[in-house]
């Protein structure tokens, strides 16, 4: 069964075409990773596969259902978003931040039962974050914020997640726990990555964006082209299989003169 199904998706925001005729699959358990420029789009894509943002035209499926028309709470049971700058209330702890997550399983005013206490010990616990859970927000650095996100996301015990940047502000090491972990998760990952390298080796598949369309999509090897990083980010470089990941690796050379 496919997972999400963008199609035909157009979105005009302040009188510019920022997304324009976009059609985007990503399969039940696979994790697919959108590339593109700044500015290409990615982050707009990701809020409209999420049903924060709706499309002026196009539609997402979600399991096989629309979107547009679903209760908030049934989409938030079976699809979570990690957002690049979320706001989050300062003066809550990180605790507090995860069993957010819990939002659509529970009445307004009722406890957290054994159930969500089970659900967030688990998502603290794989993102590394236990012992940080009594830490109040605003005392987080930007890494620790980005696992805390990721962890409210896991707690809403999602089939499908969608993540803008999850690899912003963290060390290489957080870099490759983080990639390792969402490919373990056995969910549904659409995910915007900036390291070609990265989403070559941990994603499937790649999708990418370039001035509100979709330029590409296949496997990492048919998509990551010295080519396509020519015409889509203006940039030489040398793509090489590595002998040691088997994943195809970019070596960037310089700006391209021929600008894209
Ligand atoms: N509400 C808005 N009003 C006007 N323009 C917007 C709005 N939201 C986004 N844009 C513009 O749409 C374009 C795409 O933005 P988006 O954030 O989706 O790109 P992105 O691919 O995620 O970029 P980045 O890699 O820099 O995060 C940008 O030029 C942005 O300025």
């Amino acid at each position: 069964m496919t997972a999400v199904v963008a199609s035909g998706i157009d979105w005009t925001a302040g009188g510019v075409r920022i997304l324009d005729g976009v059609d985007l699959e990503a399969r039940a358990g696979e994790v697919l990773g959108v590339l593109g420029p700044n500015g290409a789009g990615k982050t707009s894509l990701l809020r409209i596969l999420a049903g924060l943002r709706r499309p002026d035209r196009g539609t997402v499926l979600l399991g096989g259902q629309p979107l547009r028309g679903a209760a908030r709470r049934t989409v938030a049971r079976r699809l979570a978003i990690v957002e690049q700058s979320p706001e989050v209330h300062s003066d809550i702890t990180v605790d507090e931040t995860v069993a957010l997550g819990r939002t659509p399983y529970r009445g307004t005013f009722a406890p957290l039962g054994r159930a969500d206490h089970a659900a967030i010990d688990y998502a603290l616990a794989v993102t590394g974050m236990s012992a940080y859970r009594d830490r109040s927000w605003q005392t987080l650095s930007g890494g620790e914020r980005q696992r805390a996100q990721l962890a409210r996301a896991l707690a809403q015990e999602p089939e499908t997640i969608v993540l803008d940047e999850p690899t912003n502000h963290l060390d290489i090491r957080y870099q490759l726990e983080t990639l390792t972990l969402l490919r373990g998760l056995g969910l549904t990952v659409v995910t915007a990555l900036h390291d070609l390298n990265l989403a070559a080796r941990f994603c499937d598949r790649l999708a990418v964006l370039a001035q509100g369309r979709v330029v590409a999509t296949g496997a990492p090897a048919e998509v990551l082209t010295a080519t396509l990083i020519q015409q889509v980010y203006a940039v030489d470089a040398v793509v090489e299989r590595s002998a040691h990941t088997g994943a195809p690796s970019a070596t960037y050379l310089g700006p391209s003169s021929r600008s894209g």
